[in-house]
Parts: structure tokens; sequence; C-alpha cells
């Protein structure tokens, strides 16, 4: 297990791009086992669920080829589904979320998917009803082996249908409309979750000749087509990276531009930061953030104090709510996070408050953060990262705090964070990755 040690009471400064989204990624990539053509994808991060990703699209029989650092070409015209078979399929499976949404292409286009229980975050319970519910209704059969947990679908000639989902979820979204685009007949599917990472694997979609529209709303209506080719793509910059810059700039008290960010993507991110009193300028498609002494968070407008939760897009994302709590701990004022999502997101709040901040854990779901305004700096302790956005919250926490911390299990924060240490080096930081 790899541990950073993290001097802190450093100024950021520069310039940093952000990355290829991590979750868009994800979908995009499964996506290339729906056509034997060739698919090329630029913008891949280079960080460990997708690389793992890769793997495992490779290990099936997909032709991969690397272009460039960020982009790659994938021709899925020589599936091997023997390798289905294999213990080792189950086992790289299972090792990140991502992998479920290989289920929707392999039962679109070969009529049958299996996969062990997929990874990911331990943050709370993570059921896929709504993937295998979404699957039925086109015709499948689901069968879940609960002694070796594995879960078995079929079905060859799915058929559209209209579908209201049990929850929006991302993943499972994608994956039924990844089986739904070569399905005979129209399907419907209402309470479809609208992330941008589901609006671009549309747009792919279509690119490659499907025929999907109400793209970024939460009923979308499929022709199914009989087949679909190649195109190309490109990942759009992680929203959740720049949500992590900019709580990061201001816990730090850095002036950072982020570059690039597509702002017009990024829904009601910059805005909750904006209440949490943190200034930034937009600069073309640029974010820019100054240095700030003090952040005042707002209260709502009859004097109550700020909630912010996490919904479905385009509400908040629950990806970035661990950012917000430790930003809020340097803030001038008080919030209350509400994680409605997962129930052990928030359980990182005990290492904050070792590191002397004000956090109540009102239970499970719902933290109260009393900003500290600067009065009291955090100081540097050993900790562990327990998720992935957790993981990079204790480190913005570290690199604001006194003296040095060391957080182990950085394992989790490199499923996500491309080379973050580097990257944040080159800014000013001072991360030493220790093994
Ligand atoms: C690989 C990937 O893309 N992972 C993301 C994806 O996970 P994933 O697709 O696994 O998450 P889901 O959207 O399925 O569900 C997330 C959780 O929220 C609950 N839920 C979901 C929808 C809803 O309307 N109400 C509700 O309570 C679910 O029961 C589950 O506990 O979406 C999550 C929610 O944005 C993100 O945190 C993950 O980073
Ligand atoms: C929870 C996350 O990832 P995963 O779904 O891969 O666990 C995340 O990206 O914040």
């Amino acid at each position: 297990m790899a541990s950073f040690r993290v001097t802190g009471g450093t100024r950021l400064q520069g310039e940093i791009i952000p990355q290829g989204a991590k979750n868009e990624a994800l979908q995009i990539l499964c996506a290339v086992l729906l056509t034997p053509e060739k698919v090329t994808i630029h913008k891949i991060p280079n960080i460990r669920d997708v690389n793992k990703l890769i793997e495992l699209l490779s290990d099936m029989g997909v032709k991969v080829e690397k272009l460039g650092p960020e982009s790659y070409r994938f021709q899925a015209d020589q599936v091997n589904l023997d390798y289905l078979e294999t213990e080792d399929f189950l086992k790289k499976a299972s090792a990140l979320r991502g992998s479920v949404m290989i289920l929707g292409p392999l039962l679109a286009r070969f009529g049958k998917g299996k996969l062990s229980k997929p990874g990911g975050d331990k943050i709370g319970r993570r059921r896929m009803d709504t993937h295998f519910f979404g699957f039925q209704k086109l015709g499948a059969k689901f069968h879940y082996d609960s002694k070796n947990e594995i879960f078995h679908i079929d079905g060859k000639n799915l058929k559209g249908t209209y579908m209201l989902l049990d929850e929006a979820s991302v993943t499972g979204t994608a994956n039924i409309v990844m089986a739904a685009v070569l399905a005979e007949g129209k399907t419907t599917i209402y309470n479809a979750a609208c992330e941008p990472y589901l609006q671009q694997l549309c747009d792919m979609l279509n690119r490659m000749g499907a025929k999907i529209t109400g793209v970024g709303s939460n009923l979308l209506h499929i022709d199914g087509v009989k087949e679909l080719g190649g195109t190309e793509h490109t990942m759009l910059p992680d929203m959740i990276e720049i949500g992590s810059f900019i709580g990061m700039a201001a816990m730090t008290q850095s002036e950072i531009t982020i570059k690039d960010c597509q702002i017009h993507r990024l829904g009601i991110i910059p805005d909750t930061f904006r209440r949490m009193g943190i200034q930034m300028e937009f600069r073309g498609d640029d974010i820019f953030i100054p240095a700030q002494k003090h952040y005042e968070i707002e209260t709502f407008i009859d004097g109550s104090i700020l909630t912010v939760a996490d919904q479905i897009w385009p509400g908040f994302t629950p990806d970035l709510l661990s950012i917000v709590l430790v930003t809020a701990t340097q803030a001038k004022g008080t919030v209350l996070v509400h994680q409605k999502m997962f129930e052990s997101r928030l359980f990182f709040v005990d290492k904050l408050i070792d590191m002397g901040a004000q956090i109540i854990l009102c239970d499970p779901h719902r933290a109260t953060v009393i900003g500290l305004d600067r009065k009291y700096p955090l100081r540097g302790i050993r900790m562990t990262s327990p998720d992935i956005r957790a993981g990079v919250a204790l480190l913005i926490a570290a690199m604001s705090a006194n003296g040095v911390s060391v957080i182990d299990n950085i394992e989790q924060i490199d499923r996500g964070y491309q080379n973050i240490d580097a990257r944040l080096n080159a800014l000013g930081a001072k991360i030493e990755r220790i093994s």
C-alpha cells in the first residue's frame, strides 16, 4: 500500500488542465463492445480504474491500440466469449465499478453477459437492481448465483418496451441504453439518469448509428437499429476533478487557473462553490480562482443555515460533497452537508476532527461543519483514505494543514485522479509518494 507524505501550508500557483472524465470514460470504453468497427477515443484519463477496464477489454479479445498519451483505438471484431467463463475474467471484472457496464453491450450484441459483483468505493449499499430490471424488461433472463456472487443475463432478440426505472441510476441507465440501442423496436426509458456522462454516451452512440432522442432529459426514446458502426469520441474534462481543484484552491489560499473546463457542462457545480464564498472568474472556458484569505458561506435567504445536498443530475453530484465538506472547515460560517445517496461516505470526518476541524456528524448522512475562518489551522496527522473522494478531501486538508500528514491507501485516490502528486507539485504543493 502506497502513501502520500504531505507537507502542509504551501500555496499553489499556476495553471492546471483537468483530466478526461473518469465516470464518462468507463461508459464510453464499454460501448466499444457494441460494434465490430474501429472506435477512436481521446482524452482518456490515465488512472487505475480506466487502465483496468482497458486491460479487461483487451483480455476479452478487443484490439487496443495506443495512439498517444490520451488517445486509443479499439476494435471489438473478435470478442472471445469463452474468456467470460474464466476465473481471471471474474476476478478482473470485480476490481472496479465501471466493469458492470460491459453487460449491456454484451447482451445487445452477443445475447448473454456474466459478471461477478463489481468493485468500486465502499460508500454504502450499491444495489444494481435497476440494471437487471431494465434488461428483464427488454426480454432478457436474469439469474443471480448468490453462492458465488455471479450475475448471469441471457437473451437473444431483445424487444423495445416502455420502462420506468425505480431509480435514476447512472451506470444502470448507461447499461440499459446500451442494451436497447440494438433491441428491436422502440424503447422508452423514463426516470433515466442524465449526467453529462450519459449525454456524452448517447451522443457517441448516435454517431455510431443509434437513434436516441431526449438526450439530457430523464425521458429517453430509443429506436432500435440492427448494427452500429465505428466513430471518434473525445471525453469531457472531469467535472469532479474541476470541483476538487476549486475547493483545494480556496483551502490553500492559492491562485490557480483551471484550463478548458467546458463550463457550460458543469451544471450547478460552480454556483455551489460560490455559495461557499469562493470567488471565481470565468475567463473564456478557464476558471480563475484568486487567492482568498477569507471566504464566507452564505445562508439561505431566510437566514437559516445553508444545506448542500446531493441530487440526481442536474442537481449537485454526490461525488463532490466530500470536497464541499472539507472546504467548509476553513470558511467563515456554517453549512449542513447532506449526503442522501450513500450511507457511508461521511465517516471520514473523524479524521478531519482529529486534525482540528469543527464538525458534528449528525447521522451517517448529515454533517454540520462550523468553519474556523482560518483562526486555527488544521494539524497534520496520519490517516487512511477510505474512498476516492474522501481521499482527495483528506489530501486537501493535509495541504492546508500545519505540519506533515501521511495519507495511507492512496490507491483509492489513484483510482480516479491522474498523477495527482506530480501535477500538484508542479503548482507548488509538497506531496511525496512513499511505498
Ligand atoms: C462509475 C460511476 O459512474 N460511478 C458513479 C455512479 O455510480 P452508480 O451508477 O453505481 O450509482 P447509482 O446512480 O446507481 O446510485 C448511487 C446511489 O444512490 C442511490 N440513489 C440513486 C438514484 C436515486 O435517484 N436515488 C438514490 O438514492 C442508489 O440506490 C445508490 O445507493 O453514480 C453515482 C451517483 O451519482 C456516483 O457517486 C458514482 O461516482
Ligand atoms: C464513487 C465513485 O466511483 P465508483 O463508482 O467507481 O466507486 C466516484 O467516482 O466518486
